[in-house]
């Protein structure tokens, strides 16, 4: 087969996704899932008048006839039931976020009245109604507060939390099983030998799933043929989705695109006309579950991990807010394969508010080393060789 374009990939990966379905879980444990549900107002927000400030709340009409003192009747605090006025003569002194009694239309603020004797003198002008957060401004009971297919946020658990829905609905996850092979990579606990590395990949996958509260298994296989075949059989049972690394190249020992066919995953496509991560293996099984084999070399997996598995899991958790990013080239890129270059970026904001890229060299995608202090790889198109400095193109962020 050809090798594909990256858009063709693109193409044949999002239509491979998968919906999960739905469950309800506590709020406390929503942060970064998926809303299934729309979060409603419970009942008009603010549910009642309250003042902004700590001061004293009058009617406004006693003020407009020229009364500037007004006797303290009561004090109520937040929390309580409300206190009237008997007369436009009177005033409560109240508190902030307390609830506002129909009697009184207007507070002032202690720093702009003088207290003596029972009595308020108010010494400034003020308006009728300042000072109020009027009941039902900010939304009505039943309004949408927060529309459905959107990863919780901070913000969306604090307002889960006000209006009582203890329990969410959101998008279940897939079950993700990490694989790596490579006889040469040893546990990060070891100490490997001169010829041998601590391996990466897996703990990276990992842990750019968490984002999405994904708590993906992970295994490593040596580079061979019945152990790759034995446990990628059995992970085709239990998961829903299969994420490897390595051993989809032209080595003696690259196994994984063999064993994926000889076991029933079908190939969708094998290369793509891509650096890095050219190799990169995509199938499914039987039973639909896809399978992403990465070539190993870790700027690769990085790469095809941020550029195609997130958009397929984003799409197969119905998450809506996914606009691409694009940002300006901060320096000219000459690259003269025909093949669709993601160059390592790190990201800015310029003194005009746009965001700027500005690539850094790197030894190809066994150099890892720089993706710690980049931020993006900024997609440069297959039909062009040179990329000059205030281009822009569409970048793919790995901001955690
Ligand atoms: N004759 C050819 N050789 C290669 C080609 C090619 O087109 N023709 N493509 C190259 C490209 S591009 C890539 S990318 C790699 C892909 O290799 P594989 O997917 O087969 O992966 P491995 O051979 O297993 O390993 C490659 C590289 O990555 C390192 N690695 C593997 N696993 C890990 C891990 N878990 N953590 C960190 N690093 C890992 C491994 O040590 C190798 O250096 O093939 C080229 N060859
Ligand atoms: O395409 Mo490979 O991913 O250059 O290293
Ligand atoms: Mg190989």
């Amino acid at each position: 087969m050809e090798m594909i374009t990256v858009q063709q990939a693109e193409d044949i990966i999002l239509s491979q996704t998968q919906d999960f379905g739905r469950e309800t879980i506590p709020y406390t444990n929503a942060l970064g899932r998926v809303l299934a549900e729309d979060l409603s107002a419970d009942r008009d927000l603010p549910p009642f008048d309250r003042p902004t400030v700590d001061g004293i709340a009058i009617c406004y009409d006693g003020y407009e006839k020229g009364n500037r003192a007004f006797t303290i009747k009561a004090i109520q605090s937040a929390g309580e039931s409300s206190l009237s006025v008997d007369s436009e003569t009177e005033c409560i002194e109240i508190m902030t976020g307390a609830a506002l009694d129909s009697s009184v239309d207007t507070v002032i603020r202690y720093e702009d009245i003088l207290i003596d004797n029972g009595i308020a003198t108010i010494n400034i002008a003020i308006k009728k109604g300042q000072n109020i957060h009027l009941k039902g401004r900010d939304k009505k009971e039943g309004e949408v507060l927060v529309k459905a297919h959107q990863v919780i946020t901070p913000a969306i658990t604090g307002i889960a939390s006000s209006i009582g829905k203890t329990t969410i609905s959101v998008k279940k996850l897939p079950k993700v099983v990490v694989i790596s092979t490579g006889d040469e990579m040893v546990s990060a606990e070891s100490v490997p030998s001169p010829f041998q590395l601590r391996r990466s990949n897996g703990i990276t996958i990992q842990s750019v799933l968490k984002k999405y509260g994904i708590q993906a298994d992970a295994i490593h296989l040596n580079d061979d043929y019945d152990e790759i075949r034995q446990k990628v059989s059995q992970c085709m049972k239990e998961y829903d989705v299969l994420l490897m690394s390595g051993g989809v190249s032209m080595g003696k020992f690259d196994y994984l695109p063999k064993v994926c066919e000889d076991i029933g995953v079908e190939k969708l496509f094998h290369k793509i006309k891509q650096r890095p991560g050219k190799p990169f293996w995509f199938g499914k099984t039987q039973d639909q579950k896809p399978v992403f084999a990465f070539p190993g070399n870790p700027v690769s997996v990085f790469m095809c991990l941020h550029r195609y598995f997130i958009p397929w899991l984003e799409k197969s958790l119905a998450i809506i807010d996914n606009t691409p990013q694009f940002a300006v080239l901060q320096n000219d890129i000459d690259f003269p394969y025909p093949l669709q270059y993601f160059a390592q970026v790190k990201l800015n904001v310029n003194h005009l508010g746009q965001l700027i890229a500005e690539s850094v060299n790197t030894n190809g995608s066994g150099d890892f080393s720089h993706l710690a202090d980049t931020n993006a790889f900024i997609e440069l198109p297959l039909e062009q060789n040179s990329f000059r400095k205030g281009e822009v193109y569409k970048i793919w962020s790995y901001n955690f």
